[in-house]
């Protein structure tokens, strides 16, 4: 499966992997020996706790001799302590094989990424070594886990059958049948398991794989309207990890009954058969020790095997598998991958769908919107009206816009200015109709904006935040992304070069080459995104800082261009040149709201003037010099 994915055959891998742990513990075997040695110390305890409790009823308690019984009960909490030293130790002697075990993984994923950055043009791709090494930590611990159950279980049932046997041969043919008959239960059952194990672990990864997708892609996948799509192979891919799961428990079934089977049958067939065992020659005490060994060895030891083998063991071999198949190519997931993936990314392929016929929402988006190019005709209602507008965040809050009247004419140029946390984001998300008024009402172009569809809004305005928006696909996707009709040819070159965007155009490879998000800095980005309002035609542009990454003679060059864009333009100024190249400044002060020119607002705003000087000392300082 996930081997075939990456150009390894399943059986290459099988051999492989099987090959190389025969070699692992051949080059290990004084490891493997210690652990050995250690737990035939363990399993001393359970030979003797059986022995022990038989001779002290058959020899001491039931015979009237209470110190006897006590002696072999003595002797079997020596046996307990010596055990308990024994599996102390058989953890350190694991650790000779554990430790090797991880540096060999870690060795080959490591030389494995290397040597394929070294290999080819592939990016180095940091994340895939991490968690790839995330999965060593995993197949160690899962090893160490593995090794102790398996071994726990052949050294106890090989000390409690021989307890057993030593006790009275009968009651070992009692209790070997149903053993055996369980045994052979789960290790014929272990194949089919670990199929049905991995096959769920495939579709868990495929699932996490998709939602992390989606978390890093939510923003192009809401852009190009493709939530329903990714719905439906979300919810695919739920139905297949349901479908998975449910066979695995059925599977997980076979496990309870081998259990049933090897260890609790016994001891009904020890209780059942207990008449004929005493009428032939097996002594209470010599039962009682069977049924202890049955109990407090067998069922514990079968318990951990079954856990340890038929969960952890599967996932091992899957982790395994999966490092041994290819150390470097990890299964994706993360948002690391998208980014190292150019292209690769859920929205490239949701953009590509976008762009099918009868495809989804955004399409209905771009369909909405009007040509409002050009001048409106006089006739036609203020571009902006904010109607004693009242607007507050929360129930009890203070409103931050109170009683606000506010008109633009169509072609203005408005620059927003006041301190931080003012509400001059609020103002800006009030009149683009993502914030509904608590009163009053906001209307662009005379259509009341509240209430409307994304659709509607996105006809009548543009809103740029400071934090630009890039998605992956062509540099002339991203730009077009806002224009429901291909613009007359030349218009994309020229909104390039008024921007200033040709020196990244170029350095792209042209408007028809890939962007990769992650390769872009917050001034391209913004530059990107700016651009691409430039290109609306909604008549109206909204910019929320949205030149803050950019240098003074880029920001200059932008707003002028937007300046210069047919419509009304109301940007949130963070500089004093951006306000100066406004036609109309509107400062807030909280309750107070006040606008004019810079000449006028620098007689009449005490706040105006002390946001100026404040912005010329900046400049200063930065070694601007100038306003
Ligand atoms: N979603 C929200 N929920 C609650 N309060 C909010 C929310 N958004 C903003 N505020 C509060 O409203 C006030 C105005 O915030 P706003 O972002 O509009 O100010 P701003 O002038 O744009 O600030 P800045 O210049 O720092 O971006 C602030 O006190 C802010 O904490």
């Amino acid at each position: 499966m996930a081997d075939a994915a990456r150009g390894v055959a399943p059986e290459e891998t099988e051999c492989g992997l099987r090959d190389a742990a025969l070699a692992f513990l051949r080059r290990h075997k004084a490891a493997v020996a210690a652990l050995a040695g250690w737990s035939v110390l363990e399993a001393g305890q359970a030979f003797l706790l059986g022995i022990a409790l038989a001779r002290a009823l058959d020899d001491g308690f039931l015979r009237a001799r209470p110190d006897l019984g006590l002696a072999w009960l003595a002797a079997a909490a020596v046996s307990v302590i010596a055990a308990a030293f024994g599996t102390g130790r058989a953890y350190r002697a694991l650790a000779g094989l554990v430790e090797p075990l991880r540096d060999a993984l870690v060795r080959r994923v490591v030389s494995g990424a290397l040597k394929r950055a070294a290999a080819g043009p592939h990016r180095t791709d940091a994340s895939a070594v991490s968690r790839l090494t995330q999965q060593v930590e995993l197949a160690r611990d899962t090893f160490a886990g593995v090794t102790m159950a398996a071994r726990s279980f052949v050294f106890t049932a090989a000390g409690a059958l021989a307890g057993l046997f030593a006790l009275d041969p009968l009651l070992l043919a009692v209790v070997m049948p149903p053993l055996v008959a369980g045994l052979g239960l789960f290790v014929a059952t272990l194949g089919p398991l670990a199929r049905r194990q991995e096959a769920y672990l495939a579709t868990d990864e495929d699932l996490a794989r998709q939602c992390g997708d989606l978390a890093c892609g939510l923003r192009d996948v809401t852009a190009t309207g493709a939530e329903d799509v990714m719905a439906e192979e979300t919810d695919a891919l739920i139905a297949a990890e349901f479908r998975a799961s449910r066979s695995l428990a059925r599977w997980e079934v076979s496990r309870v009954l081998a259990i049933a089977l090897a260890g609790r049958l016994p001891v009904i067939l020890l209780l059942g058969a207990a008449p004929w065992l005493l009428r032939h020659g097996v002594t209470a005490g010599a039962l009682a020790g069977a049924l202890v060994y049955v109990t407090q060895s067998l069922l514990p030891a079968l318990h951990n095997l079954t856990q340890g083998l038929g969960t952890a063991g599967t996932r091992l071999g899957a982790v395994l598998r999966r490092l041994w198949a290819d150390p470097v190519s990890a299964p994706p997931g993360s948002c690391a991958d998208q980014s190292a993936d150019s292209g690769g990314a859920a929205g490239a392929a949701d953009a590509a769908r976008l762009t099918a016929p009868g495809g989804t929402g955004s399409q209905a988006v771009r369909a909405a919107h009007p040509a409002p190019y050009g001048p409106s005709p006089a006739s036609r209602p203020p571009a902006v009206e904010l109607d004693r507008v009242t607007f507050a965040h929360g129930d009890h809050t203070r409103p931050v816009v109170r009683d606000l009247h506010l008109t633009l004419p169509e072609g203005e140029h408005l620059a927003v200015v006041g301190p931080s946390g003012i509400g001059k984001s609020t103002l800006v998300g009030l009149i683009a109709g993502l914030l509904s008024p608590h009163s009053g009402q906001a209307r662009i172009a005379g259509v009341p904006v509240s209430g409307r569809t994304a659709e509607e809004l996105a006809a009548l305005r543009v809103l740029i935040p400071q934090e630009a928006y890039v998605f992956s696909g062509t540099l002339r996707d991203n730009l077009l992304y806002l224009c429901p009709e291909p613009p007359p040819d030349g218009t994309v070159q020229a909104a390039v070069a008024c921007l200033g965007l040709d020196a990244l155009a170029d350095r792209l490879g042209g408007l028809d080459s890939s962007v990769d998000p992650s390769t872009l800095s917050t001034g391209e980005a913004q530059l990107i995104a700016l651009a691409r309002a430039y290109l609306s035609p909604a008549p109206l542009a909204l910019l929320d800082e949205a030149t803050c990454h950019l240098d003074p003679t880029a920001e200059a060059r932008a707003e002028l261009a937007f300046a210069r864009r047919p419509g009304t333009l109301v940007i949130i100024a963070h500089r004093i040149t951006s306000a100066q190249r406004a036609g109309r400044i509107l400062v807030m002060d909280g309750a107070h709201v006040q606008w004019g020119t810079h000449d006028e607002l620098l007689t009449r705003s005490p706040l105006y003037r002390d946001m100026v000087g404040h912005w010329d000392t900046t400049a200063f300082a930065a070694g601007g010099g100038h306003r």
